[in-house]
């Protein structure tokens, strides 16, 4: 477990949360390009692409605030078993909100899943494992591998990535990359990060909008019940912060911070 709490970030209103979390992301940025001359990130699907799109498509103010697109390796936290075009796909969501929109000639290199394998989820998982291998060390010398960031959302019972509250899946200590076929957000079969990959990240972030989400912002929080975004948030303590908005934590009882 670890020892400092998560940091909670409530903002009234989207765009207002989309503006801080731009500065986050972006000192993440300058931490990733220091350490390895890249930021690696993993992303997830449902409603973060948008706010991504919100945060990041505005224009810099200087160079400290410039997204630095084309020194951005962007992987997927979870992804749908379906073609890269499908409605349910994660990549097909992203560029939709995010890719097909960065102006100029500087784009972050995309790592989508290996859609050969779509009817294999073991193997699709596997072969997504291998291309983190050959991006981040050879399982031998690292035990796991360290996003500079990762970027999640939480889902309305908790889940985060592909890993569902009380599946077996939060238990894997040895995969990076996890198959799932019974997922019970459809559609079924997906891929996700293992639970310790997703905690070693450097920095984690959650961004969880709407008044939908404020009861089980309020177990995470207050009770964390062994759910999957109460699980990151012991695992990570203070590496991990959530991006809220107001509706999303009313009746939370956790202590919320106005500032970076
Ligand atoms: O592929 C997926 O299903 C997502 O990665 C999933 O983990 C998502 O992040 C949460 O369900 C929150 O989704 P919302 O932000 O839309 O509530």
């Amino acid at each position: 477990m670890a020892s400092k709490q998560p940091n909670l970030f409530a903002f009234p209103s989207v765009p207002q949360l989309a503006s801080t979390l731009r500065t986050y992301i972006l000192t993440a940025q300058a931490a990733g390009l220091q350490r390895h001359n890249s930021f690696k990130i993993a992303v997830s699907g449902g409603s973060l692409p948008k706010t991504l799109a919100q945060a990041l498509l505005q224009p810099g103010s200087g160079t400290e605030d410039e997204v630095q697109w084309d020194k951005w390796e962007i992987f997927f936290a979870d992804e749908r078993a379906v073609p890269l075009d499908h409605e349910d796909s994660n990549y097909a969501l992203l560029k939709k909100e995010l890719l097909d929109k960065i102006e100029g000639e500087k784009m972050p290199v995309v790592y989508p899943i290996d859609v050969r394998f779509q009817d294999d989820v073991q193997e699709m998982a596997d072969q997504y494992e291998q291309l983190l291998v050959r991006s981040f060390a050879s399982r031998d010398s690292v035990k796991l591998p360290i996003f500079d960031l990762l970027l999640l959302g939480c889902g309305p019972d908790g889940h985060t990535c592909s890993l569902f509250p009380s599946h077996p899946l939060l238990r894997e200590t040895d995969a990076w990359v996890s198959p799932i076929s019974d997922s019970p957000k459809p559609p079924p079969k997906r891929i996700t990060l293992s639970l310790p990959v997703v905690t070693h990240g450097v920095k984690i972030a959650f961004i969880a909008t709407g008044g939908g989400k404020k009861e089980i912002m309020k177990e995470i929080f207050e009770k964390g019940n062994g759910l999957p975004c109460a699980l990151v948030n012991e695992g990570a303590g203070e590496r991990c912060s959530w991006f809220v908005d107001e509706a999303a934590v009313q009746g939370v009882v956790f202590p919320r911070k106005g500032s970076l």
